[in-house]
């Protein structure tokens, strides 16, 4: 376990492992490039980390050693930086080129609408040029309509100081639920073509480097790791995750390690290599390098700590303008508008479902019966269900702003319904989309395999239960961070280095699980007992597994039986009049 050294606030802080190579990662950002303005933990900004990268490379580069930077996708939809804008990501394009990064990749957030992916071509492909790879990727020509890889798909290269020469690819997981401008290569047919071969074929590399928005633990890693493995048994390869947003570790085998560094700006990933041969120098092939793992939590105590600055050496003019145009950009988005005041914390993950502190209880019994109403179906009783996995972070204690309507729920997608549907038949819905039942008998084959599926794996979930997930927290919003000798609850993780992996020392928090979707059922006012029918009403984006569903139920409906619930509303907007109504006068 890595030395403890206090922090330049008495807090526990463990030091980092140098390499010959070292790199700084994120994943998952999600447009929370202002870093948490309710999280002391987690409130550096991108400009504090373009800072931070700096002065690590200086610091690298003074000692004869490399650092690279690397981001693995999922870089928008979130916050309202990214989301409060029309269009979307008017200034998050700009502020994220600023950083100069390595080695970046696209996540599947950057592909469920054509606008977003042709963003990445038309906007950060040119910005990252080279350094943007796209294995198994490819768009069609906004103009042309071709079919073309959105990015290079490998890139080979030296580092500047030890000589070491890479085979770096970027990969996303097998993902099918992108607009059809983008085509997707599973990853089982990419390592067959003719370019990969040949490109782990080379002799002349020190080093593989797969960044992927990929989990550390999926089958496409394993399938990536085992085809290079295959025909280079002994040379070091690194993996770069996402997707699962958490922090993770994975070990291969001696000479292989994939880390995954957590979500929404509060973990940097810190990933060192030592005792590796380079362009002029061969290591006996039986001396296994160092890799060192460390999680960094997303503040400047930490890169002031990391970096031995303090804050007047710490800031560089580049990062400092980044900050000013972030603060600038929030200010023209209005993103700090207070709605209403919440009156206590509702957690997505840190409370037990259902209780008075869940945010899906709250969905469920308060929200979700006041704002799921269409005027022309407002006499009829509804079934109201949302996914859990579309509600996207915790509500604190406080003002809830404009941002916190789109970090909550950031996506667009609107209500459709199922009119007049049999309500002893709809009653059994949310047991078979959250496949917690004896539902399985008579089953068609399909349907089967995907309701036997472990609940993660199922395409409209986003949650990973494993054994290091840990949930970040805002304990006490009042208390400095890290200015008193005892420890704040945050990220305690466990992966295969061990236990000693964060930076900060926390305590432990909770973490429970929850079902796929939640569901409310609204009756008009005056309705007693069950309705013979109900309207299904549902976010569009569980629209295929509803239908499944109903399919099940030996109910035919198809795409045709659906229609807009509330045309033009979707659960940002709602939300955000329901807190105005409902919240207004606590602050
Ligand atoms: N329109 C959307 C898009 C996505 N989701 C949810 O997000 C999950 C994927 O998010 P990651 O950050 O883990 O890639 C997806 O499984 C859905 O749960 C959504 O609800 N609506
Ligand atoms: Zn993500
Ligand atoms: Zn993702």
């Amino acid at each position: 376990s890595q030395p403890l050294a206090p922090s330049p606030v008495e807090a526990p802080l463990r030091d980092l492992t140098w390499g010959q190579i070292n790199f700084l990662h994120t994943t998952d950002t999600h447009g929370w490039h202002a870093g948490h303005l309710q999280e002391p933990s987690y409130s550096a900004d991108w400009g504090d980390y373009i800072s931070f990268s700096t002065r690590m490379r200086e610091k690298a580069e003074a000692n004869g050693q490399d650092l690279l930077v690397i981001d693995t996708g999922d870089r928008i939809e979130g916050n309202g930086l990214y989301d409060a804008s029309d269009p979307k990501g008017e200034y998050t394009f700009d502020i994220i080129k600023q950083q100069h990064i390595d080695l970046i990749c696209t996540g599947n957030h950057e592909l469920y609408k054509r606008n977003s992916s042709e963003n990445e071509f038309n906007i950060n492909v040119p910005n990252f040029g080279s350094s943007y790879l796209a294995s198994n990727l490819d768009i069609m020509h906004p103009e042309t309509g071709e079919q073309i890889p959105l990015a290079p798909r490998f890139k080979k290269f030296t580092t500047r100081k030890q000589g070491i020469r890479i085979m770096a690819f970027g990969f996303i997981y097998d993902f099918t639920g992108n607009e059809n401008n983008t085509v997707i290569q599973p990853v089982e047919d990419t390592v067959k073509e003719t370019w990969f071969q040949e490109a782990i074929w080379d002799r002349e590399v020190d080093l593989f480097l797969v960044i992927g928005h990929v989990p550390v633990r999926s089958p496409e890693f394993l399938e990536l790791y085992q085809a290079i493995r295959k025909v280079q048994w002994d040379t070091p390869i690194q993996f770069f995750g996402g997707h699962t947003h958490i922090r993770d570790y994975k070990k291969y085998d001696a000479k292989s390690f994939a880390l995954e560094s957590g979500r929404f700006m509060e973990t940097i990933g810190f990933q060192s290599i030592d005792g590796l041969s380079t362009s002029t120098k061969t290591v006996q092939t039986s001396a296994a390098p160092k890799f060192s793992r460390t999680y960094i939590d997303n503040n400047m105590f930490s890169f002031h700590h990391h970096t031995q600055l303090n804050a007047t050496t710490f800031p560089t003019e580049h990062g400092q303008n980044v900050s000013k145009e972030i603060r600038a950009a929030r200010e023209h988005l209005q993103l700090d508008t207070t709605y209403g005041c919440a009156e206590q914390n509702l957690w997505m993950f840190r409370a037990e479902y259902p209780s008075n502190s869940s945010i899906f209880t709250w969905l469920e019994q308060r929200v979700l019966p006041d704002i799921v109403v269409d005027k022309n179906r407002m006499n009829k009783s509804r079934l109201a269900m949302v996914n859990t996995g579309g509600i996207r972070f915790d509500i604190f204690k406080g003002p809830f702003t404009r941002d916190s309507a789109y970090i909550v729920s950031p996506f667009t997608s609107g209500f459709r319904y199922v009119k007049d549907v049999p309500y002893d038949k709809a009653s059994k819905l949310l047991t078979i989309l959250n496949n917690n039942g004896q539902v399985l008998q008579n089953m068609e084959p399909s349907l089967q395999s995907w309701m036997l599926a472990p609940i993660e794996q199922r395409s409209f979930s986003t949650h990973v239960f494993t054994q290091n997930v840990t949930v970040p927290h805002n304990e006490d919003l009042q208390r400095p961070l890290l200015s008193e000798p005892d420890l704040t609850p945050g990220y305690t993780t466990k992966d295969d280095a061990g236990s000693d992996g964060d930076d900060t020392l926390h305590t432990p928090i909770a973490s429970y699980r929850v079902p796929n979707v939640i569901q409310s059922q609204i009756d008009p006012p005056l309705q007693s007992g069950d309705p013979e029918t109900i309207d299904v009403v549902y976010i569009d984006f569980i629209q295929p597994w509803v239908l499944l569903a109903f399919q099940f139920l030996d109910l035919d409906y198809s795409i045709d039986d659906t229609a807009i619930y509330m045309e033009g509303e979707n659960l940002t907007t709602l939300l955000a009049k329901w807190v105005t109504a409902n919240w207004k006068d606590n602050c």
